[in-house]
Parts: C-alpha cells; structure tokens; sequence
C-alpha cells in the first residue's frame, strides 16, 4: 500500500503576458482577480520570458509522502505561490500531472476561500463542509476556531465586514482546526500581528507533530530548519536541489551570497 500524499510530473505553469493578446490576458487576470483577491501582480518578478509568456514553473517533479513536512524554498518570483496554488486547485497548471491523496486544507491567501456575504460563523461551516467534514464534526470544533480567531464580537457580522487581519485570523484559525488531512501553508500571507504569529506558529508545529503531511514556504530558515524533514529549492520555475533540509538550506544561503555579490 502507498503512502504518497502528492506526486506531481513534469508540472508547468504558463502566463501570457503579450498585450497584444488582450483575450489571453485578460482571461489570466480574471483568473487571478477572481480566484486570489489578495494577489498583487509584479511585473518586476518576471524572471524568463520567451514570446512573451512566462514559465511560472517548468517541469516540476516530485513526490511527498503522508506525514512529511517538506520545505518549498526559493527566491522571489521562483514559483512557489504559484505551485501552492496549484495544489490548493485556485489555479490549473498548463502542463503535467498532479496527484493528491487526501483532504487538502490551504493557509496561502487570507480570506479567499471565504463567502463575503456570508457571516464569519456561516463561512467556518462553509469550510468545514467544503473540506468533508461533517456538522457535528464542525460542531466540536467550532468555538475553539472563533475564540483562537479572536473574533467572538464579530461572529454574525457577514465576512465583506472584517479587516484584513480578522480575515487572516479566521482563515487560518480554520483551516489549523479543521484538520485537513494535507496542509498547505504560505507564511508570507500570515497576519501582520506578531501575537498571532507567535501563535499560529505554535499551532503548526502541534499540527507538524500530530504526523499530518504539511508543504510550508517560508523566508524564515530557522522556522524552516526547526520544522522540516525535507526541502525543495526553486528557481525560475524549476527545481534545482531536493533533500535533507539541512543539506538545501546551507546551498541555499551560498546562492543567495553568490547573488548578491553578482548584484554588487
Ligand atoms: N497571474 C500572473 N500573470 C503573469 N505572471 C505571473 C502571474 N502569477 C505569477 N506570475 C509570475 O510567475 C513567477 C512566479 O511567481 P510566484 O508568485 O509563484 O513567485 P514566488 O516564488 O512565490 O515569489 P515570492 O517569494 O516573491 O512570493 C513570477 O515571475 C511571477 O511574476
């Protein structure tokens, strides 16, 4: 029996940026607008373009097994937001196979799989059912997600109300309790406040350590180095080294050197 929680082949992901396609175009911009409402486009993180498309990822491959935490590792615009949306089914890659065997549960945009006019209790019940769970499954852990979200005052007020940050709190707040049985996380887009911070990392490492499979992208190597079995390092799209975090790590910090100095 397998035990292989992801497997991607040869996965790729193509943007149009010809503006004189504006079909092509517009139809990735209302892709992003629609499905990632927080996405902001860079133009400066284009990193190689050929007829004016862009390779976000390039024939990426890998596997992951049930309860690996496994480290995605890269410098900006390497792909990483774009392969965790891909996982998380906001986007569809161009190329290539993806494989995922269990519940997947996505931190990577505060808010998006929120319904705006629905109230913040109506969207933890919206999620919990989207994620398979049943209602008194949902029940159970239903006031530990408002009272670690902090928003008991605002529980009945629709979603379209709520700050940024409240958005972030609950978002992440459900998806760490409803247990997803594969856990995606972009700490990039965790809440600015450094309480909620202190706490949801801690929540990660219990969710780490009660064996479920998590992907994690982070700028924070020593979050990396504490929680992860394994990692693998992006660039331009494509994976340039997978292995023990400890063995990508340090090559890591000798190509961010190397680049830097390249910079100078
Ligand atoms: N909707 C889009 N249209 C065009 N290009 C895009 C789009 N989304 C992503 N890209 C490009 O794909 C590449 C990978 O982007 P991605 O956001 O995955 O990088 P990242 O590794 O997450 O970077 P960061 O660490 O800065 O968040 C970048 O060059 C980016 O400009």
């Amino acid at each position: 029996m397998t035990n292989l929680a992801i497997r991607l082949e040869n996965l790729s992901k193509r943007y149009c940026l010809d503006q004189r396609n504006p079909s092509s175009a517009l139809h990735e911009f209302i892709d992003d607008i629609i499905r990632s409402p927080l996405r902001q486009f860079n133009p400066k993180k284009q990193v190689k373009t050929q007829n004016n498309y862009i390779w976000a990822l390039k024939d990426v491959s890998f596997e992951v097994n049930q309860g690996e935490v496994v480290a995605i590792m890269g410098h900006n615009g390497a792909g990483k937001s774009v392969l965790l949306k891909i996982l998380s089914r906001i986007t569809k890659p161009t190329e290539g196979y993806v494989e995922i065997h269990g519940r997947v549960g996505s931190m990577i945009e505060a808010g998006a799989s929120f319904h705006p006019e629905l109230t913040g209790r109506e969207n933890i019940y919206l999620n919990g059912i989207i994620l398979g769970m049943k209602r008194g499954e949902i029940n159970g852990k239903f006031d530990e997600i408002v009272s670690f979200a902090e928003i008991e005052a605002f529980l009945d007020t629709p979603v379209k109300h709520y700050s940024s940050g409240m958005k972030g709190r609950l978002g992440f707040a459900i998806t760490a309790h409803l247990e997803p049985e594969i856990l995606i996380i972009d700490e990039v887009l965790a809440v600015e406040d450094v309480a909620f911070q202190e706490k949801s990392f801690l929540k990660i490492k219990e969710i780490v350590q009660s064996g479920r499979t998590v992907l994690f992208v982070s700028h924070n190597m020593k979050a990396v180095a504490k929680i992860c079995d394994r990692a693998i390092l992006l660039n331009q799209g494509r994976v340039i080294l997978q292995g023990k975090t400890d063995t990508v790590l340090s090559h890591y910090e000798s190509y961010k050197t190397n680049l830097k100095n390249l910079e100078n």
